[in-house]
């Protein structure tokens, strides 16, 4: 056997690069459609005649599925059980049927006047939510995927460069569908047709992903033949699961997780509201100041990232990132601080804490849970981060807006639709902020008595 065989794919820089590029474009498309109905909020209100409490039901059904029928973790025991290549396949094909019967329903005016008996839901608001919940399984059990293939093949090498560059990649997708939802909306005067654009994405991504199971088959016959295969063959264990959440920095990780999160991604959903509401911006610009937000974490990710490769100090830079959070959402929260000039710039330091955090957390956690049970530890993360900060904190906002922050009616071009004061809203995104510092402080505390090395450089020397 000559020394080109023996060596695995993931010692080659062309490989490892490219493996990372293509599973990095399938979740572009994924978080596109995530992030595509925010900057569309005024416009579901005019055309569809939603109200607030109604888009806060459908935004948190992207977490029905994985939270309530526990698909997250199942997604994750299935990711380490069959592979990479089974499961990024089938969540990929999850995500554009899902998409596809959101497209229809917001198209369609077959679901007009009808409402679901029993739940009084309109038909309309209840079949876009069982999409996007059909959605969310699918781009959630990919984040996964994607997050333990990097682990994968950049294990001893750049991993944190490689995760903070594929959370950036993915949130060019959250950009691109808060910059243009709102202009591709008004100018197909649809809601439906950004969300069409979404379809058709993401069956690109899932074009892609068939390409990387490609790679995916080789890494595997290189590993075997360079007698290196991982313990990922392993048969799942139930106990796997007991031994993980015995793990005290794995509470502490997935708490400051859901926290972080649910002062981040909910907020999101409704900032372009905010601009609107708050800051005087014209509804068809709604998504313009909260889109830079993603724009700004695209570099500062990868700058982190590589940080805590080569420097370490990973427990501080989610404590650093939790606080600048705080310090944003309090300057959100001033009734007085109204001017646009003023959310650009909380917006741009946002990008730092939305940088600072997740380009520690992801790659931390191989750091204290065995790669085999990694698929199940991640699911569990995201199963908890989609039960508070995808589905019961947007509930509560838009529970909280409809049923204290009413304060008149706005009129635009002819159509009315409730004005918000959103002061109460970022009380609570303040608070979940400090709540998260508090989480941030214990992790780095057990660190140092339990030795998981998140202070350390995560690169070999
Ligand atoms: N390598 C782990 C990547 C996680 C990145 C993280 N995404 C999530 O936590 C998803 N569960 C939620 C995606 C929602 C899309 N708007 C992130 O920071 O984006």
């Amino acid at each position: 056997m000559t020394e080109a065989i023996k060596r695995s794919l993931r010692h080659s820089v062309a490989a490892r690069w490219t493996s990372l590029l293509i599973v990095s474009f399938t979740m572009l498309c994924g978080y596109y459609v995530a992030d595509v109905m925010s900057p569309l909020k005024p416009l579901i209100e005019q055309q569809l005649k939603w109200t607030s409490a109604e888009y806060g039901f459908f935004t948190g059904a992207y977490a029905w599925f994985n939270v309530f029928l526990g698909m997250l973790i199942f997604g994750g025991i299935i990711l380490d059980k069959m592979g990479a290549r089974f499961t990024g396949i089938l969540s990929s094909a999850l995500m554009v049927a899902g998409c596809a019967v959101k497209w229809w329903a917001v198209s369609t005016h077959s679901l007009d006047h009808a409402v679901v008996p029993l739940l009084n839901v309109k038909a309309q608001v209840m079949v876009a939510s069982l999409g996007f919940a059909a959605f969310g399984v699918g781009i959630e059990i990919i984040g996964v995927t994607a997050t333990k293939v990097i682990a994968r093949w950049f294990r001893g090498y750049e991993i944190a460069l490689a995760m903070g560059l594929q959370v950036g990649t993915a949130r060019i997708g959250t950009a691109l569908a808060l910059e243009l939802g709102a202009p591709i909306g008004a100018y197909f005067k649809a809601v439906g047709a950004p969300v069409l654009l979404g379809v058709i994405l993401l069956t690109i991504g899932l074009v892609a992903y068939v390409f990387y199971c490609a790679m995916d088959r080789k890494l595997d016959k290189t590993e075997e033949e360079s007698g290196q295969s991982s313990e990922d063959e392993e048969a799942f264990r139930i106990s796997d699961i007991r031994e993980i959440l015995s793990i005290k920095g794995f509470w502490y990780i997935t708490i400051l997780c859901a926290l972080f999160y649910s002062a981040v991604f909910p907020f999101l959903k409704y900032a372009p509201d905010l601009m609107v509401q708050k800051f005087h911006v014209k509804d068809s610009w709604a998504g313009a100041i909260p889109g830079i937000l993603p724009f700004a974490t695209i570099p500062l990710t990868v700058v982190f990232g590589n940080y805590y490769d080569r420097k370490g100090k990973g427990a501080s830079l989610m404590i650093i990132g939790s606080l600048l959070l705080v310090v944003v959402h309090f300057i959100f929260t001033v009734p007085f601080l109204s001017h646009w000039t003023v959310a650009l710039a909380a917006t741009i330091v946002l990008g730092f804490g939305f940088s600072l955090v997740p380009s520690a957390m992801w790659p931390s956690v191989p750091k204290f849970i065995p790669h085999r049970q990694l698929g199940t530890a991640y699911g569990l993360i995201f199963w908890t981060q989609n039960l508070v900060a995808l589905w019961g904190i947007p509930y509560l906002i838009g529970y909280v807006l409809d049923r204290f922050c009413i304060t008149g009616t706005r009129v635009v071009d002819g159509v009315s639709s409730p004005a918000y004061n959103y002061t109460l809203p970022m009380v609570i995104f303040t608070c979940l902020g400090l709540l998260a510092v508090v989480f941030g402080l214990l992790l780095k505390r057990e660190d140092r008595i339990k030795g998981f090395g998140l202070e350390l450089p995560c690169r070999e020397q």
